[in-house]
């Protein structure tokens, strides 16, 4: 039986680092305080919001807009003024917090509430080889990971579900639910006041339709392809944003564009173009202030269009307080969610939507899932347990949990989940660091390699690649490549096969990535893969082989090595060769 006291001991030596100050990271520290830690670090990059108090029990309303790192630590050392708590108001991804950094705690517990820092803390204690306690919950769901290098799964073993997305052409020609028009509506606040994103551009759009659909029959859409709709911001600009008219390019002439892509309404009940002047006949108008306030029962149109109206003049006056920095979507920004609520029912409306509360459309923009306080502290309660464990040396003994919405037949709503041996193919703990990465190397420029590829997908904060067939640097994270980034990657001699070493110092994380083709894909899209696709039309070929074929093949490849080897000349074709031997191991198709 362990030992009480002497484990006391350890545990008031544990130095332990704390990530997040949120719903769970306060019951964290609280708990953490009252077991006796005696040296804990706390980082966390937000301010308190009044939204926080209910559950966030640490922060009262004076400290709204205070540091939640510093008033959790105060608040902490007041009911424990022996803790050495210190905290960093700041966000986890600085380069001060590196792996050095991580190797100064004994372990860590994540306390955070999005992917990409989680996978960064999960990169960081892999390299400090630090044990980590990955928590996270949502509405009455929980759950709780211990991470043990070698021992256990990481927080990357296993590819995690996707947020949902909806195809482009749903959102900008055919929208059939209320969250489609949510979803363009923050497209129309980014395109008016945000960074630009082509990608989500909110015109209707006849190649999306054509690309997505190939098999749809678009003769009829002719008219369709003669005139093609301007970019929003472009269009918002040359007016002076003036509402009535955005109003009436965005609900009147690019729904009269859409009508004219006749195969769209064939199976559908086409949309109603609205002006601007129509639009205020539709119920009474609620003054603006009033509006605001009557957050929970349905606007009428004539509201959405006054309240259109107003958000545009009150986003304009923002955005041209501060020019050089575009606004972003806060759905707790009440003029910015206003805008979005009163555009997303003019659209919801003119396609046949049935219109929803500004309360309802913010829980979407959102994606809000109300935090429940029982959960996080059931949560935080976990990780303390596993904990201990480990630091008591018992890492036979630690568990990963879950609790759950519903109970189970046996009633029950906690549970213990399996601790899975590490992912032999995880790209970050196993000793296989590779990805296939799929995408259509006319079309995708290097700078969607380096900001949608290396740091949105893989998670890298300051990415270096190189070709490793020619050696040659592909993007450099010291700025050196950046004149480069609109060039396609054909066009920096990128094919298919191409191997590209990607690798981050910070993170001390290394991966290759094999370039696959797929000329279907538009522009920057691309699909990663952990393990490579068949290409289906090759699979019966192979499966037809015959095992002497296949044999033959190895023997005139292991020759040819032979051969190769004693008549080599320099260093960089050998690089060369070994490469696309690696590549034809992988079955991938190399291209001389
Ligand atoms: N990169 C990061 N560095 C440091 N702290 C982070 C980072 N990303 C997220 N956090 C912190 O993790 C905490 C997560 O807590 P929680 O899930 O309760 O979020 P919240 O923002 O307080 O609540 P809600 O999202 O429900 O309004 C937040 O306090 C957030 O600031
Ligand atoms: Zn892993």
């Amino acid at each position: 039986m362990p030992c009480w006291t002497e484990d006391h001991k350890k545990i008031q030596t544990t130095k332990v680092l704390v990530v997040g100050a949120g719903g769970i990271g306060c019951e964290l520290l609280k708990n953490l305080a009252a077991t006796g830690f005696k040296h804990v670090h706390v980082i966390d990059l937000d301010t308190i919001d009044v939204s926080n108090l209910n559950r966030q029990f640490l922060f009262r309303k004076e400290h709204v807009s205070s540091s939640k790192a510093e008033i959790a630590t105060r608040v902490i050392k007041k009911f424990n003024p022996d803790i050495n708590l210190t905290f960093d108001h700041s966000s986890i991804f600085e380069e001060r917090f590196n792996i050095a950094f991580y190797g100064n705690f004994d372990i860590v517990l994540n306390a955070l509430d999005n992917k990409q820092a989680r996978n960064h803390v999960n990169r960081m204690c892999h390299s400090a080889r630090t044990p980590l306690v990955e928590s996270g919950s949502a509405g009455f769901f929980g759950q709780v990971q211990v991470i043990l290098k070698d021992k256990t799964e990481c927080y990357e073993c296993q590819e995690k579900p996707k947020q949902k997305t909806f195809p482009g052409c749903t959102i900008r020609n055919t929208p059939s639910e209320h969250i489609h028009c949510t979803v363009w509506a923050k497209h129309v606040f980014s395109q008016l006041f945000g960074e630009v994103d082509i990608d989500d551009d909110v015109s209707p759009d006849l190649k999306a339709e054509e690309a997505e659909h190939p098999e749809a029959d678009s003769q009829d859409d002719e008219a369709a392809k003669e005139s093609v709709p301007i970019g929003t911001r472009q269009w918002a600009e040359g007016v002076n944003f003036d509402a009535e008219q955005i109003f009436n390019k965005l609900f009147v002439q690019d729904i009269h564009y859409l009508l004219k892509i006749n195969h769209l309404w064939k199976t559908r009940k086409p949309p109603t173009p609205l002006s601007f002047s129509d639009a205020l006949k539709l119920g009474d108008s609620l003054p603006f202030s009033e509006s605001q306030k009557n957050q929970t029962s349905v606007w009428s149109i004539a509201t959405c269009v006054k309240m259109f109206e107003a958000c545009i003049q009150e986003l304009k006056k923002e955005a041209n307080a501060n020019p050089d920095e575009p606004l972003s979507f806060d759905k707790d920004h009440p003029i910015i969610m206003s805008f979005v609520a009163a555009c997303a029912n003019v659209r919801a409306h003119i396609f046949n939507i049935p219109t929803k509360s500004a309360f309802e459309i913010k829980a979407m923009a959102g994606n809000i899932i109300p935090a429940i306080a029982s959960t996080n502290a059931i949560v935080a309660g976990m990780i303390v347990t596993e904990a201990v464990k480990i630091i008591e040396g018992r890492e036979d003994e630690v568990k990963n949990s879950v609790i759950v919405a519903k109970p189970t037949t046996r009633g029950q709503v906690f549970m213990f989940a399996n601790m899975n041996k590490p992912n032999p193919r995880c790209y970050v703990c196993s000793d296989t660091k590779e990805v296939f990465l799929y995408v259509n190397l006319a079309e995708m420029t290097l700078s969607g390699l380096c900001e949608k590829v290396l740091k949105q997908e893989l998670n890298m904060l300051a990415p270096d690649a190189i070709e490793s067939n020619t050696n040659s640097i592909v993007l450099s994270s010291d700025g050196e490549t950046d004149p480069l980034m609109s060039k396609k990657l054909a066009e920096l001699s990128i094919m298919d096969g191409s191997i590209l070493a990607c690798d981050d110092f910070m993170q001390d994380f290394g991966v290759k990535v094999f370039v696959c083709k797929n000329s279907n894909f538009k522009g920057d899209q691309f699909e990663i893969v952990r393990e490579m696709k068949k290409p289906v039309d090759k699979e019966e070929d192979e499966e037809k082989k015959s095992e002497e074929e296949n044999k033959k093949e190895d023997e005139d490849r292991r020759k040819r090595k032979v051969e190769e080897q004693s008549t080599k000349v320099d260093d960089e074709p050998e690089i060369k060769r070994n490469r696309v031997e690696e590549v034809q191991a992988q079955g991938i198709e190399v291209m001389e």
